[in-house]
């Protein structure tokens, strides 16, 4: 490769100059370079290619631990039994020593944990499989039993299965044992006792159990955003909480719901949710449809977050509370407040007054963009949470 560049480098330059002895002499470091940098730009990309492809892991690492998943379907083998030993005791000169195996461990449990510092189910896999329990030894040596496996969950979670819940975990460090292990084999040890069966019996241990069960976050947040795209509800998340979703001038920029986290005072956090926008027809599956009326249905409260500079506010709110109710008789009469943002924009007063004659409760003008009056809305949230705090089942 060195001696092709070199030649052809060296054709044109003597081409070129006249001057060949000189001119090869110079064109062969020119050559020389060339493949140095050639070589030098091939390591380069074989480098990057390694570190893309663990930029690509960490990218996913962040992706799963960012996006808010609040179902999953995991299936569940819990660990088999260890077999049960058939031996007999061999001792010089003890002609009969008797049977000596021992028995199996019993297979490891999958166990549903409630911990409370997880949000959400993002970092649950597909499936699980439980540690198998050890086999039995001769010398009456008993297989060890195998340790269970847990499978963190948010505080909320409920367990199902075909759509019947056969589990609600609602506080910190609650357990659920999903799969029992399969229990560990007999050694003939065992059977000694029994006629029948001694000397050669030993058993096989047993499978354990598998399931497939749905986990389902039963709230996701104190407080939930619902409002029509682009009426600022990230913005308005952004402003009032320590999460950062993005913000755009174009419908449907929030895919997912993303919480964050209002801090106060005295310590008290309420979780807030932005949820992606609602459209008409949202309750028949159109737009992001269903789905995202599902988280509402997961928040204690609602906040109806209405964009001012629309032509008729107050015809998104009513369209807002009939998409809720649709889904789910009642839905739209939780606790809620109504925000009317984007206050700072021209000819939103006149619209305001309109708005609270129709709405006829109270209202809560301020601007997510320049963070006006944000602190009417966190103080009225707390008044919220405080007015329903007997049903705060959940300790977030
Ligand atoms: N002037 C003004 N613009 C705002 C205000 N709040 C949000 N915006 C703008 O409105 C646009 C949409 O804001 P987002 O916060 O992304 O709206 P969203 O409701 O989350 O939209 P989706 O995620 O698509 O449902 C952005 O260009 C924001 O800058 C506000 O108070 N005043
Ligand atoms: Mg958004």
């Amino acid at each position: 490769m060195k001696l092709v560049i070199w030649r052809i480098l060296s054709k044109a330059v003597s081409v070129r100059s006249g001057n060949t002895a000189a001119g090869e002499k110079h064109l062969y470091r020119r050559a020389n370079s060339t493949v140095f940098i050639r070589n030098l730009w091939l390591s380069s990309k074989l480098c990057g290619k390694t570190q893309g492809s663990s930029k690509k892991k960490e990218l996913t690492e962040k992706k799963l631990t960012r996006y808010f998943v609040d179902q999953r379907r995991v299936k569940l083998q819990a660990g088999s039994g260890g077999d049960g030993c058939c031996s007999f005791h061999s001792e010089p000169r003890k002609e009969w020593g008797g049977p000596d195996g021992g028995n199996g461990g019993n297979g490891g449990d999958i166990i549903i944990k409630v911990n409370k510092q997880i949000k959400s189910l993002s970092l649950i896999s597909a499936a699980y499989r439980g540690e198998n329990g050890e086999s039995g030894r001769s010398k009456n040596c008993y297989g060890r039993n195998a340790a269970p496996k847990y499978i963190q969950v948010p505080v909320g979670t409920v367990v199902k299965e075909q759509g019947r819940t056969v589990a609600d975990l609602a506080h910190h460090r609650q357990e659920y044992v999903a799969v029992h292990g399969g229990a560990g084999g007999k050694g003939n040890r065992f059977f000694l006792s029994n006629e029948n069966r001694a000397p050669m019996t030993s058993t096989a241990g047993e499978t354990g159990e598998g399931r497939v069960l749905q986990l389902e976050l039963r709230t996701m947040a104190h407080a939930g955003l619902v409002g029509f795209p682009n009426a600022g509800k990230s913005s308005l998340l952004r402003a009032i909480s320590n999460a950062r979703p993005a913000v755009a001038a174009y419908p449907f920029t929030t895919l997912n719901p993303h919480v964050g986290v209002v801090k106060y005072r005295d310590h008290e956090q309420l979780a807030v949710a932005d949820i992606p926008g609602i459209i008409r027809g949202a309750h028949l599956n159109r737009g992001l449809g269903l789905s995202f009326l599902r988280h509402i249905e997961r928040c204690r409260f609602l906040l109806f977050v209405l964009d001012m500079s629309s032509p008729e506010p107050w015809d998104e709110l009513r369209c807002l509370r009939f998409e809720l109710d649709q889904y789910e008789a009642g839905l739209s009469q939780r606790p809620h407040a109504i925000v009317a943002n984007k206050m700072d924009l021209r000819g939103t007063q006149e619209k305001l007054e309109e708005l609270k004659s129709r709405a006829e409760q109270r209202i809560i003008p301020l601007s997510a963009l320049t963070g006006n009056n944000t602190e009417e809305l966190i103080i009225h949230l707390r008044e919220l949470y405080d007015d329903h705090k007997e049903e705060n089942t959940f300790n977030w």
